[in-house]
C-alpha cells in the first residue's frame, strides 16, 4: 500500500492516495478532512460518515474547494459533541469532491458500498487507526457505517447510524433508478431532474403541504416547484452527474447479507455498542428499516426516533437531536482538542 498526504493549497483537505489496483481502478485517492488531534493510545478517532451528495466538509464555512457549509457544524467545536474527538471525514470514492471518481475516470467501474468501505479502511491503516472509537453516518454514510461494523467489527468501538437501511429496498432502488434514467436521457438537465426527484423524497408530504400548499407565485410556478427548481439548480451546479450516478447505483448494490447469510446472520458478526435512529417523518428510508438493524445487531440499545416535520433530511436538520445521540456514544473531552 503506498500513500501520501498533502495539504489542499486552496483549504484544509488533504488526499491519501492508493497506488495499487482495486475495484477495477489502476488505484485510487480519497479526498479527506481531520478536526483535532489523534490521541497518543490512538483511541479518540472518529469517522464520519457522508451521504449522497454530501463531502468530506463536515464542519466550516463555504470556502475554495468546498462549495457548501459543514453539514454537521453543529457537532463541532468547543463543548460540541465531538469535541476532543479526532475527526477522520473522507470524500467517498467514486465522489466528486477530491476523491477518485468518474471526474477523473470516465470509464469508472461500477463500485459497491463495500469497495467504499475497504477504500476507507486503507486511508484508517494509513493513519495508523486501528479501531474507530465511533463510527457515524446518515442515508449513504449509514450503509457505509454499517458495512464498516458487519465487515470489519474488530475496527469498530461504537456505532451510530441514522436514517438508514440494511440493504436498499425495492422501492429505493426504484426511485434511484428513475433518477439514473433522467441523466442518461439528458446528460445537461439529467441531474437536476434526479435532484428534484429525490428531494421530494427527502422531505416529508405533510411538511411540503404546510409549507407551500398550493400557492403559487408571481411567475406562475408553485412555490413547491420553484423550491425543487432552486434545489435542482444549486445541486446542478455544485455536482458531477456521473459521480451521482455511479453513486446511487453503488447504493442500490448495498445488502450487508449479500454472500454472507443474509441480513440478520450479518448483522450478528457487529460488536459495536450500536445506536439506531429515524425519522417519524422519513418516506425514504421508513422505520422499518432502522427497527431491522436495531433487532438484529447484538450490542444495539432499542430504536431511537428523530421527531421531526422535515422527513429524511432530518438527520441533517435535527442538530439537537442528533447531537444527544453522540454524545451519547462519544464522550466529549473537552480542551484536549
Ligand atoms: C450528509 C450530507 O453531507 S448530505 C449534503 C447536505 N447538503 C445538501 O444536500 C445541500 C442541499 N440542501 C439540502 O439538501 C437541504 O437544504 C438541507 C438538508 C441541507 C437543509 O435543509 P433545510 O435547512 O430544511 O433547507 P430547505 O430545504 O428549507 O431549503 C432552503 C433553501 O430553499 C430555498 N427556498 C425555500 N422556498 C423556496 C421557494 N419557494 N422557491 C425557491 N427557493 C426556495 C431557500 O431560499 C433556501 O435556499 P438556500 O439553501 O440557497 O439558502
Ligand atoms: N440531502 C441529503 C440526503 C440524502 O441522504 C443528500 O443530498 O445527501
Amino acid at each position: 500500500m503506498g500513500g501520501w498526504r498533502f495539504g489542499d493549497p486552496n483549504g484544509r483537505r488533504k488526499w491519501f492516495s492508493h497506488t495499487e489496483s482495486f475495484a477495477g481502478l489502476p488505484g485510487f485517492q480519497l479526498a479527506y478532512e481531520t478536526w483535532g488531534t489523534l490521541n497518543a493510545e490512538a483511541s479518540n478517532a472518529v469517522l464520519v460518515l457522508h451521504a449522497l451528495t454530501g463531502d468530506s466538509h463536515v464542519a466550516g464555512g463555504v470556502e475554495p474547494g468546498h462549495p457548501t457549509p459543514g453539514w454537521w457544524n453543529s457537532l463541532m467545536g468547543e463543548g460540541k459533541p465531538l469535541d476532543g474527538s479526532f475527526v477522520v471525514a473522507p470524500n467517498v470514492l467514486g465522489g466528486c469532491q477530491g476523491s477518485t471518481g468518474p471526474w477523473q475516470y470516465p470509464e469508472f467501474p461500477g463500485i459497491t458500498i463495500r469497495d467504499q468501505v475497504a477504500a476507507e479502511v486503507h486511508l484508517a491503516d494509513y493513519l495508523g487507526i486501528e479501531r474507530w472509537a465511533a463510527v457515524l453516518g446518515g442515508s449513504m454514510g449509514g450503509m457505509r457505517a454499517v458495512e464498516w461494523a458487519v465487515s470489519r467489527p474488530e475496527r469498530v468501538k461504537s456505532l451510530l447510524v441514522l436514517a438508514t437501511t440494511a440493504a436498499a429496498s425495492a422501492e429505493q432502488i426504484a426511485l434511484a433508478s428513475a433518477q439514473v434514467h433522467a441523466i442518461r436521457a439528458d446528460p445537461v438537465g439529467g441531474l437536476g431532474v434526479a435532484r428534484r426527484i429525490a428531494h421530494i423524497s427527502y422531505r416529508s408530504e405533510q411538511e411540503l403541504q404546510a409549507r407551500f400548499g398550493r400557492r403559487k407565485q408571481e411567475d406562475g410556478r408553485f412555490e413547491v416547484e420553484s423550491y425543487l427548481d432552486h434545489h435542482a439548480a444549486k445541486l446542478t451546479g455544485r455536482f458531477d452527474a456521473a459521480s451521482y450516478v455511479t453513486l446511487t447505483e453503488a447504493m442500490n448494490s448495498h445488502d450487508v447479507g449479500r454472500g454472507r447469510g443474509g441480513v440478520q446472520a450479518a448483522l450478528r458478526r457487529v460488536t459495536a455498542r450500536t445506536i439506531v435512529a429515524g425519522v417519524d417523518s422519513d418516506r425514504l428510508y421508513p422505520l422499518a428499516q432502522q427497527r431491522e438493524l436495531a433487532a438484529g445487531i447484538p450490542g444495539a440499545d432499542e430504536l431511537r426516533v428523530i421527531e421531526s416535520p422535515y422527513g429524511h433530511d432530518a438527520f441533517l436538520v435535527e442538530s439537537e437531536q442528533v447531537g444527544a445521540l453522540v454524545t451519547e456514544l462519544v464522550p466529549v473531552r473537552s480542551g484536549t482538542r
